[in-house]
């Protein structure tokens, strides 16, 4: 990598900032800090689970220069995505050689410099569908401009950068009825609200159609004009999509079989004994020699393409921001410091409400059912509260509940990080803000939500069952469900980020069977042998039910009612239930507190495995 000038502005100079915190935008593709990547001897090999090496990529060198579009083609399977994720540092395990002048691992350790500035536009890049184009513009230019730079000057980034790539239309569509270019084109979009010098893109054309292709292709190839480096893989491009590119690097079973400009391939080929057909359009005739369709030349192919610089003549790069003051336009330039990470955290914490918000199925159909579930609940176990010659029923009221809570608890967060993982590791990548700020923008944003559905369901079977009328003993009840559908999220939230989703709901629902197992309910804890006392007191269910029996029962609570039906009424007094199911020592302070401990352990735990499974490989 080389730095070709210290272009990036010159308010950038007034200002004394580093590169690193202060980057200028410009309300117009900008010249901007030009940087170029080179590579040399790059190596990627995989297991290939017969305790075998296969070779991805077998020594590809390469460079990529500012202002030029490059495209990496190749054969499929031939390891252009690799050689993409090996570049951006997406791909280090397995990988040797060089990127940017230092050795693969010290570029990943952070030293090579490009990469802090780079954008990696993936191509599964998901769009959150429930904001409008306009709504994640606005947002990303929250994430990357902050406080700093006032909401009319990114208002005008925003307007600036639709126009530029022709999305102005669609501001006010969201982001699940674009069409399949238009969604390519704001992915691109996205990432240009901060000007970043570099951009990487895997695979921007595929399931596009020519035109779409070339609305996308010409859009990058003004972006390298601007003098960003631009690198993209695609897939047999028509004649039209190909000359566009100024620079090819061609990839076939992972060697380089042709690296310079478009216009040079039939030459090259003409060079190799292998003259392109009259009328045929040269990336096709391209990948049919480097599939080995008209035999095997890749061998030949890689001696020619290392004798003579098949590059074409560098680009001229135009410096708008230079046009720009020439023709003392209205466009200006907008000094930009890096925002904080609070900044960040307030604008993840609105896109979270405003996800929730929108969402009905996660909050207004959940909400509904707890509602409707709850008055089930609280008809089913009808009279359980107050009668005494019902105390059993309502010791299985305390259990469901337990149950219920759980389920409906775990099971969504399961599948929570899963859905926003490429969403997050491409925010990630881009350095939109830091894990933990999302994580913890997460947590503030979710657990309220989580409360309310909470407390709609416990409300609600509560006092339809006619339990106790005291307010304490209510306020005890809840906090301890509270608590228990928090610590269920927790596990969700666990095995959502160590096992794949299926595999985590099922573990979750086996998980929660075990616990109800060991609850106290089925088996009563005073009747459990003790070598398996241990592992209810590992038990998040067995605290749960036991603070709530403790609300309800414990604590002095006077004699209940008995039917006069009733001759002989076993559980009139609550303390007798709590002696025969083993609960009379709990402690409703301990119970409490166990599940607090146990909800912090497992949150802690959850991040760490999200940013294990953020920061893994792509595959
Ligand atoms: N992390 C990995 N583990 C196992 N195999 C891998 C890994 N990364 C790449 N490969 C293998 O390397 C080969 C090249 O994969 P790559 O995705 O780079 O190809 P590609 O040229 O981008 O293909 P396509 O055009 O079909 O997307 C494939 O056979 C793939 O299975």
């Amino acid at each position: 990598m080389a730095l070709l000038g210290e272009c990036c502005s010159v308010a950038l100079a007034e200002a004394g900032g580093s590169h690193s915190s202060h980057r200028a935008v410009y309300l117009q593709v900008p010249k901007t800090k030009t940087i170029d990547i080179e590579f040399s001897d790059v190596k990627f090999s995989v297991a290939d689970g017969r305790k075998r090496c296969k070779d991805v990529l077998r020594g590809v060198s390469g460079r990529f220069l500012s202002g030029e579009l490059t495209a990496i083609m190749g054969p499929s399977g031939a390891g252009k995505s690799s050689l993409l994720n090996v570049i951006t540092g997406v791909q280090v395990s397995g990988v040797t050689g060089s990127v940017g002048g230092v050795s693969v691992a010290a570029a990943h350790r952070g030293a090579s410099g490009f990469r802090k500035e780079s954008c990696y536009i993936m191509q599964d890049d998901t769009l959150d569908p429930l904001f409008t184009v306009h709504e994640i513009m606005t947002m990303a230019a929250d994430f990357k401009l902050g406080s700093s730079v006032s909401t009319k000057a990114k208002q005008l980034v925003v307007e600036d950068i639709l126009e530029t790539l022709g999305l102005s239309a669609t501001r006010e569509t969201r982001c699940c009825r674009l069409s399949g270019g238009q969604r390519k084109r704001l992915s691109i979009a996205l990432e240009l609200v901060d000007n970043p010098p570099v951009l990487f893109l895997d695979e921007p054309t595929t399931g596009l159609d020519s035109s779409a292709s070339l609305q996308v292709v010409s859009t990058l190839k003004a972006l390298a004009r601007g003098g960003r480096t631009v690198v993209c893989t695609i897939h047999q491009p028509s004649a039209t999509v190909f000359e566009l590119f100024d620079h090819v690097h061609v990839i076939a079973r992972g060697r380089t079989v042709y690296q310079g400009s478009a216009l040079n391939v039939v030459p090259f080929l003409q060079t190799a004994g292998l003259p392109c057909p009259k009328y045929h359009n040269p990336a096709d005739f391209l990948m049919d020699v480097a599939t080995g369709e008209l035999g095997d030349h890749n061998d030949e192919l890689e001696r020619h393409c290392g004798h003579k610089d098949w590059r074409g003549e560098r680009p001229l790069v135009k410096d708008q921001s230079q046009e720009m003051t020439d023709k003392g336009t209205r466009k200006a330039m907008v000094l930009v410091r890096k925002p904080s990470e609070f900044d960040r955290f307030w604008v993840l914490l609105h896109r979270s409400m405003i996800q929730l918000y929108r969402d009905w199925t996660v909050t207004h159909l959940k909400l509904a059912l707890h509602f409707v579930v709850g008055i089930i609940f609280g008809l089913y176990f009808a009279d359980a509260g107050w009668d005494g010659s019902k105390t059993i029923s309502n010791f299985g009221f305390f259990m469901c509940t337990c149950v219920y809570l759980c389920y409906t608890s775990m099971m969504p967060a399961v599948l929570r990080f899963p859905q926003e993982m490429s969403t997050l590791k491409k925010e990630q990548y881009n350095n939109w803000y830091q894990l933990r700020t999302y994580y913890i923008a997460f947590i503030v944003a979710n657990i309220p939500v989580q409360m309310v559905f909470c407390t709609v369901f416990t409300s609600m079977a509560y006092f339809i069952s006619s339990q106790v009328a005291d307010w304490s003993r209510f306020v005890m009840f809840l906090s301890v469900c509270q608590l228990l559908s928090i610590m269920a999220e927790s596990i969700g939230l666990l095995l959502g980020t160590t096992c794949n989703p299926v595999n985590g709901t099922f573990l979750g629902a086996i998980l929660t069977a075990v616990c109800l197992l060991f609850a106290g309910f089925l088996v009563f804890l005073s009747h459990m042998p003790s070598y398996l006392a241990w592992a209810a007191d590992l038990n998040w269910m067995r605290y749960a039910l036991e603070g709530l029996s403790l609300a309800i029962y414990g604590y002095g609570r006077e004699p209940l009612e008995c039917p006069r039906t009733e001759i002989y009424c076993h559980f009139r007094v609550p303390a007798t239930l709590l002696s025969e199911v083993g609960m009379r020592d709990g402690r409703y302070w301990v119970d409490v507190s166990a599940l607090s401990a146990m909800i912090v352990v497992l949150r802690l735990a959850s991040f760490v495995t999200l940013r294990r499974k953020v920061s893994c490989n792509t595959r």
